[in-house]
Formats: structure tokens, sequence, C-alpha cells
């Protein structure tokens, strides 16, 4: 019987490979030399020849089995699907948990969740007692399994070569030779910690290498062939036309899935939006700045430049009539998001973007259970998620989860929200009900690998900090995520919203969106080139990094009011540390946030900042991302920090919501790799650029994708990149 293998998922893979050879789904187990012997006792000549080949077979793939049941390597990928919760996990310091293979959508139905860590007898008892020899499926299976351990050892070697390479299983301890290391290097991801003994230790599950390069390779097929049908498509940029006017329903069809497709219900442009003269699109499109590309042949849709454009029941549910209108970026999302489409999203900080893709969220969700009736959104007593949230850090996750239950309670959805560093029980049962999972993805991770989160019915999957989310530490675990998730095939919608772009992202983003609609907010930036919000007023000062902290002082006395506060960003912990002890030395109220400290208190710190009652916070970068304080009036850098792009979401924590903002960043001679960097952000917000900091030079480093973000620092000398000069006018 010929295997036939789905490419598309590959779940679907290993299940259409037990289906074929075994005739149903089944543990996919070969039988033991002796368990062969017994069974070909009064066979015919031929069966018997054919046995002793099938004996050959299963002693080679058995020493093999046995071999790597101890170091949990060379395994073919099927005994990957049979045995996953049979293996304990192995969090070491650093190193990540390539025991614990994470499979796509469906693979649940194939685990004994209960059965916790099996023995090794009972990994060799054979789960089929007697083997039809002379079956062509099996010979067919041990020749399929053959091959399969064959590119498994292969991939393994190499997978085992890239890592070395990237440092992921070396040690990195946190002491006074490596003070210098950054928190947003130490902790790529929020859940990652401190042990006893200085080291940092990944708590949450990263995502095994295994699971997340075939989930790469197949993404990269996908790409290809949607690269293909692409090629045929006109790519579109607007701003929208008068031509465009006419056009009041998506044109843009996506794939019907198993029943859970939300393509059932099309987007229809409210009347009062299409009554709407062309001229007034066309300047609420350039007053905006806003740059919509969309790759489709699609026609151009018109931006809900207000609320009461937005479909009836997104309305009904509304907790944003507070505001007067749309944010640029709401307006110019929504209508794409409503429609089905994948959408990146680039705005400045501040700009709304989570009620951007929260909105169509909820829309999607609600529409998806409209065509499935059974699926009461009243009954609370258990759900099935729809849509997954992924963001950063643990902070940032909280608040989206706060923004997104305005949202999802007056239309009777559950949000669960999914965080490291916390007990897991309570997140455990949120999960039963929640139609909605905003999460971090270690934790998240973790809660699908022992089955408590079951992403298979989701459709709508959004990265917020979508450039964080891609880089180097996160990577993995958002591959395990997505592919846990229901396939673009299937009408997964794909959605990355983020401050910054930088390019280094984009080819991988590509590869897990179907013909995204590119949607730029931003003056003179159809390319989505970095920005910082232009409401913020950015100064720099040079100084001797041994002045830094008497004029740290000085700035907090000259700024500090009773109700403002004043965010004081540092690189590394324990940098934080003395800085938040060197301010209450000095008599003031200040509060810290960074990675060496417990969640409660993370969240203490957080909380006395918003309510005022310590209006300083010394943060490191586990605060620069997403976070929404009212009253932040001033941003302080007392150092910079590892990319430009950080620093634009750190200053980012002031001027928002269309209020002014103010930052001052302390910067040294330590830091003038940066410079040239810098004086591009200032100079393309219209900031003054002090001569001392043109001194350093304009120079600006490309960054690849490998050095961007969390494992800058551990890319070998060979793979760095080379500077390129820039020429300013
Ligand atoms: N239409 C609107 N009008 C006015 N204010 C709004 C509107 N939509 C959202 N806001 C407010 O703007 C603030 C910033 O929103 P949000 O946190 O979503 O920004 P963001 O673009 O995600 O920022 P960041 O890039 O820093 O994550 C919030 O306080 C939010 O309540």
């Amino acid at each position: 019987m010929p295997i036939s293998l789905d490419s598309s998922n590959e779940a679907g893979s290993l299940i259409a490979y037990a289906n074929a050879s075994q005739g149903k789904r089944r543990k996919i187990e070969r039988p033991d030399k002796q368990d062969v012997s017994k069974a070909v006792n009064g066979l015919s000549k031929e069966e018997r020849r054919l046995a002793k080949k099938a004996r050959k077979a299963t002693g080679r793939a058995e020493t093999k089995d046995d071999k790597a049941d101890m170091t949990g390597k060379s395994r073919p990928a099927a005994a990957y699907a049979e045995e996953a919760p049979r293996r304990t996990k192995k969090r070491k310091h650093g190193q990540v948990d390539d025991s614990t293979p994470k499979l796509p959508n469906g693979q649940h139905e194939m685990m004994n969740r209960n059965n916790g860590p099996i023995q090794q007898d009972s990994i060799n008892e054979p789960e089929v007692p007697a083997m039809k020899l002379n079956d062509a499926g099996d010979k067919t299976l041990a020749k399929a399994t053959r091959k399969a351990e064959k590119t498994e050892r292969k991939r393994l070697a190499k997978a085992q070569k890239l890592d070395g390479a990237r440092g992921l299983n070396s040690d990195k301890s946190v002491d006074s030779k490596n003070a210098r290391t950054p928190e947003s290097q130490g902790a790529p991801n929020d859940d990652t910690t401190t042990t006893v003994d200085g080291k940092e230790t990944l708590m949450d599950g990263e995502a095994s290498p295994g699971v997340a390069r075939k989930a790469k390779k197949e993404e990269k097929k996908r790409l290809k062939a949607m690269k293909k049908a692409g090629d045929k498509d006109m790519s579109t940029t607007y701003p929208v036309t008068g031509s465009d006017a006419a056009n009041n329903v998506s044109g843009s069809p996506r794939p019907a899935s198993d029943g859970v497709s939300v393509s059932g219900s099309p987007y229809v442009e409210a009347p009062s939006l299409s009554s709407l003269p062309q001229s007034d699109i066309d300047s609420f499109l350039s007053a905006n700045f806003i740059s919509i590309t969309d790759p489709s042949s699609a026609k151009a849709l018109r931006p809900i430049i207000d609320f009461a454009h937005l479909p009836k029941n997104i309305l009904a549910h509304s907790s944003f009539a507070k505001f007067k209108a749309p944010t640029p970026i709401q307006a110019a999302a929504w209508p794409f998001l409503l429609s089905n489409r994948d959408v990146i999203g680039v705005a400045e900080t501040g700009s709304g973007k989570t009620l951007a893709f929260g909105v169509p969220c909820i829309r999607s969700i609600l529409t998806s259970i409209s065509t499935h009736p059974k699926e009461n959104p009243s009954s609370h007593d258990s759900a099935q998620a729809k849509a997954v949230i992924v963001s950063p850090t643990r902070e940032l996750a909280v608040q989206i989860h706060e923004q997104i239950e305005k949202l999802a309670s007056p239309a009777h959805l559950a949000s669960a929200c999914i965080y490291g560093g916390v007990p897991k029980d309570s997140q455990r049962d949120a999960l039963k009900t929640a139609h909605i999972i905003v999460a971090t993805p270690g934790r998240l991770n973790d809660l699908i690998e022992e089955g408590s989160a079951v992403l298979s019915q989701v459709n709508y999957l959004v990265l917020d900090e979508a450039d964080r989310m891609l880089d180097k530490g996160f990577e993995d675990a958002i591959r395990t995520i997505i592919s846990h998730t229901l396939p673009p095939s299937s009408g997964r919608q794909t959605l990355m919203f983020t401050a910054t772009w930088p390019p280094s992202v984009r080819d991988l983003a590509a590869t897990f969106m179907t013909q995204p609609v590119h949607i730029t907010i931003g003056a003179d930036n159809p390319t989505g080139e970095l920005r910082a919000n232009k409401n913020i007023t950015q100064k720099v000062e040079v100084l001797e990094p041994e002045a830094k902290q008497a004029r740290l002082l000085q700035i907090i006395k000259q700024h500090g009011t009773k109700n403002d506060r004043i965010l004081i960003f540092c690189l590394y912990k324990k940098e934080a540390m003395r800085i938040e002890g060197y301010l209450h030395s000095k008599g003031l109220r200040v509060a810290g946030i960074h990675g060496d400290l417990n969640q409660a208190k993370r969240t203490q710190s957080l909380e006395a900042f918003k309510t005022g009652s310590c209006p300083l916070l010394v943060a490191t970068d586990v605060a620069a991302r997403g976070l929404d304080i009212p009253a932040v009036k001033l941003v302080l850098n007392v150092t910079f920090p590892l990319t430009v792009e950080d620093y634009v979401h750190r200053i980012g924590r002031t001027g928002r919501a269309g209020a002014p903002g103010l930052s001052i960043t302390l910067f040294t001679a330590h830091d003038k790799a940066q410079s040239g960097a810098l004086i591009n952000v200032l100079r393309a917000a219209g900031q003054e650029i002090p001569d001392e900091l043109l001194k350093f030079g304009t120079t600006v480093k490309r960054k690849a994708h490998e050095t961007y973000g969390a494992w800058a620092r551990e890319v070998g000398d060979g793979e760095r990149k080379v500077g390129v000069r820039i020429k300013f006018d």
C-alpha cells in the first residue's frame, strides 16, 4: 500500500503513516526479536524468508531505539509521535529541552497523557503482538521507518551542529565576569529565571528543535508554493483611489476548513462608509500617512474611519465607545482583518495596535461559533480556543488580556492569560473554558505539551511585538505554537503587529503568512523603516560613564513631580538593582522590575508605579515593549539598549495615545557602536542631534536575523556582520 504523506501538516503525515501501514490509527511499534521468532514458527518457506528480512530490520531498529531512549536522540519521526509523553523533562541550565518533542495538531489523539513516565520495559513491549510478515504494508513500514531514521539521524546531526554554533546548549553564568550580560540577552524569554548559584535557567519550554525544524521546512515548502501562485497576482499598493469606492465586499477568499473557517461571513462595508465621498477617504489616508500594500489582486478596502462603520455585532459589544475615532492603524487594519486577511501592522508605539487586532478577533470567534451552533458562547462549561495572542513578556500578556477581556466578556467569550513564573493550576482551569488565549511562549508550550492547551481549532493567531517574537530567542517556541494551530490552508489568519519591523525578520514572518497585507503608519515610511513616535521629544546627552549617576539624580530632581512617573531603563539586571538601591539611598520612592525578581515582586512593582505610590521605576528591557502606563512623563535611559529597536520601544513608554512625551538618553563612549542607528532615528523624528553624538560616527551596523535581539552576543566571530557606512546630506 503506498504511504501517503500530507506535507501540509506534520500530524497529518504521522497519522497517514500510521493508517497506511496498520490499517487504522494506532501506535506504531516494531516487535522485538523474540516476538518475531515466535511468530515465524509454522510459516511457509517464503514467509520464513520474509521473516528473516524483517528480523534483520527490526534488530537494527531496536538497537537504535534502545540507544535513543538513553540519549533522547536518533528517533524516527514515528517513534517521536509514539513516545513523546513518556519522556521526562530535562531542563538544564541554558539548554533547550529536546527530549520532549512537541507535535502539531491532532497529536494528542495518539498519546496517552495519563501514563506519565514509562519504564524501559514497557517501551519494548510490543503493541502489535503478531506481525503479519507477508503483508506488503509491513515491509513498506520497515523500509519507511529505516528511511525516516536515516533522515532523522542526519537532521539531528545537523541540528546539533547548528545549536552548538548558536550556543543554545552552553551555560551562561551571571557572575562578575559577565556582569555586562544584558537582560535582553540573558532572558530571551520571559520565563527565564536565575537559580541560586546565579546561573540562568530556562524554566518553561522551548520548542523541540526537531519539530520546529520540520515545521520550518514545511512552512518553506508552503511559502515556495505560495510565491509561485503569488507571482501571478498583481501587487497592489494603496492609497485607495476613487475607482475603488465601489468596492464594498472583500474580494479575498480564504479556503474553507472543516467547518471552522470564518470565511462563511464576508466583510460587508457599512453603507455609511460606502457613501462617503472618495475625497474624504483619500484625505484620511494621506493625513495619517497610511500606506497599504496588498500582494493579492483583491480590491482596496476603505479604512473604517468611524466606529459606526464597524459590523453591528462588534459595535454592540464595543468597550471603546469612550474613544472619539479609530486610530489610523485600527482604521486601516480592520477592514482587511474582518475580511480574514493576514496582516502585518507597523505603527508607532502607543498607537492602539491592541484594539487593531483585538476587535476583529472577537468577530472572528463569533462568526466561527455561529457556524457551529453547538458551541454556545454563553455556556462556559467548556470551550475550544479559537484565537491565540502571543506576547514576549508576562506583564504585556497581562495587559493585553485585560484589554481583550473587555471586548470578549460582553460577547460572552472567555479568555485565559497564560504566562510563566506563577502556578499552572488556575491557568489550566482557565484554558478549559477559553475561546481566546493570551500567552507568553514558554508557558504556553508547556501547557500544550502536557495537553492542557489545545490549539487545534485556532484560526486567529496574533504575534504582538512580532519582530521580538521572531528573533532567535523565541523563534523555535513560536514555530512550535504555530504548528499546533490550524494550518493556513484550513483558514488560519495570521497577524503580526509591532512598532519596529527590521528587515532581518521579514523573510521569516512571510513563512507563516499567506499574502499578508502590509500596513504601515508613518510619514515618509512606506516600507516600515524604524521610526520613533513623533510625539516624543528625544534628548541625548553624551557624557563620561562615571558622570552618569550624578546626572541621573539631577534629572530626576529636575523633572520629578508628585504625579508624574519616570521610567528609568538599565541594560543589566545587576545595574538595575544598583541604580534602584542608589535612588533609594537618596530617599526617593522607587521600585524595580527585572528578570531576577520573582513574578509577585514584578507585579507589585508595576502596580506601585501605575498607581503612583512609587513614581520611579527602574527597569531592564523586560519593561521596554508594549506596557501602557498612563502618565509616564519621562523615559530615562541610563544605559543604551543593545539595539536601536529596543530604544524605540523603551522611549515609547511615554507619549502614548497622542499625548506628548519626553525621553533623555545618557550616551557614553561604550555605546558608540549604536551612534549611527540612533542618529538615524533622531533625524527621522526631526530631533536635535548633539555634536558629541555625531563625533562617534554615523556607521550603522546592518543586523541579520541571527544577531537581532536576544542571542546577539552568542553569534561566533565568523558570523559578525559588516558595518555599512551611511551618508547623510
Ligand atoms: N481609538 C482610540 N482612541 C484613543 N485612544 C486609544 C484608541 N485605541 C486605543 N487607545 C489607547 O491608546 C493607548 C495605547 O494603546 P496600545 O497599548 O494598544 O498601543 P500599542 O500601539 O500597542 O503600543 P506599543 O507599540 O507600545 O505596544 C491605550 O491606552 C489605549 O487604550
